[in-house]
């Protein structure tokens, strides 16, 4: 199929030289964690005190016991959801040689486009999935893509409010002031992450996306109901079961700078299927790029640094070792 990415010819070398090495064939090994991820209900928060006391209490203990959870009754309809998947996959089923050039065919920003990790040095860091990045602020602009635009929009503004309501939560209970975010991170540079993960024929040797921690405050998921998504919780890989009616949502590591600790930024990954592909849609909350992230905690566990500071980083070390290091980096 032309819009299928050559990973198998890209990965050969790499593969060939580690298929049936035990030390990089065990990927697997550590699943299941037998403990359920938290499943909030928001509607919750539309009742009187002592209930939504008692869901901003659940919000931030499951941030910080598990920096992942679940909310149903988010007022994000499927009409939205499903007419972004719909659009999502219409992008994906382009033909590759498009998408690779997605900047000059379809006029879209540089490097909207990824796929895999061409920055592997090994087994463990291969990516057999693709992705297209909007930040909110190139979405108006999209002029060529009315129907794609329109959902981009509408799944924008709904997870926009959304994220904001959860941190606005999540700041008060680390005894933040209520309108921290609006006062100290506006305009934003917050991002859509379009992912799909193609049916992969040598699922027990790669991941569908290597482990890491986001770089956000905190990022919003819809995923569709193959699973695969999986997050490490007390040094065991736990399932996220699809719930068709749940968002996921999980701490980023700006949060957990921010926090000094408090909430956590959880290791995540994504399993890859052999027989059928995958769809999710990420939502990613950050401030703008100059923002700078520091904690007003004592003893503060890292320096201050900005947005544009830490995506660098990023991006040095994503290019040297083919593996984001992340808030280790910043630790005083
Ligand atoms: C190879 C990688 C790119 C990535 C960091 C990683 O090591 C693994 C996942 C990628 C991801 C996914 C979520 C965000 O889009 C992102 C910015 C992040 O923090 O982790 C990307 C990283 C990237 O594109 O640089
Ligand atoms: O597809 C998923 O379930 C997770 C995607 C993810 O972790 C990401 O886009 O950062
Ligand atoms: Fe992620």
């Amino acid at each position: 199929m032309d819009f299928e990415p050559p990973f198998l010819k890209i990965y050969n070398t790499l593969l060939e030289k580690n298929l049936g090495d035990n030390s990089e064939n065990d990927l697997y090994s550590k699943v299941e964690g037998s403990e359920e991820l938290p499943l909030i209900d928001l509607e919750k928060l539309n009742l009187e005190d002592p209930k939504r006391e008692e869901c901003m209490k659940e919000i931030s203990e499951a941030a910080s016991k598990w920096g992942f959870f679940q909310i149903i009754n988010h007022g994000i309809s499927n009409e939205i959801l499903n007419k972004m998947i719909s659009e999502q996959k219409k992008l994906f089923y382009q033909p590759f040689v498009n998408k690779l050039s997605a900047e000059t065919v379809f006029n879209l920003s540089p490097k909207t486009y990824r796929w895999g990790n061409p920055c592997a040095t090994n087994l463990r860091q291969l990516s057999w999935s693709e992705a297209f990045h909007f930040a909110l602020t190139d979405i108006p602009n999209m002029d060529q893509h009315i129907t794609l635009r329109s959902s981009l929009e509408d799944f924008a503004t709904r997870m926009d409010t959304l994220a904001e309501n959860l941190v606005e939560i999540l700041a008060l209970k680390v005894n933040m002031k209520s309108n921290h975010f609006q006062e100290n991170y506006l305009p934003k540079s917050s991002f859509i992450r379009l992912n799909r993960y193609p049916p992969c024929p040598i699922s027990s040797e790669v991941f569908g996306l290597l482990a890491h921690c986001d770089t956000s405050f905190l990022t919003i998921l819809y995923q569709d109901s193959v699973g695969g998504l999986q997050l490490m919780k007390d040094g065991k890989w736990v399932d996220v079961k699809p719930n068709p009616s749940a968002l996921v949502v999980n701490i980023g590591d700006l949060f957990q700078a921010l926090s000094n600790d408090v909430y956590k930024s959880i290791k995540h990954r994504v399993v890859a299927a052999e027989e059928v592909e995958r769809f999710s849609t990420a939502f990613f909350y950050c401030p703008f790029n100059d923002a700078v992230i520091q904690s007003e905690n004592k003893p503060a566990v890292y320096k201050k640094f900005t947005l544009r500071e830490y995506r660098q980083q990023t991006l040095n070390d994503v290019k040297e070792t083919g593996d984001k290091v992340g808030l280790s980096r910043f630790v005083l």
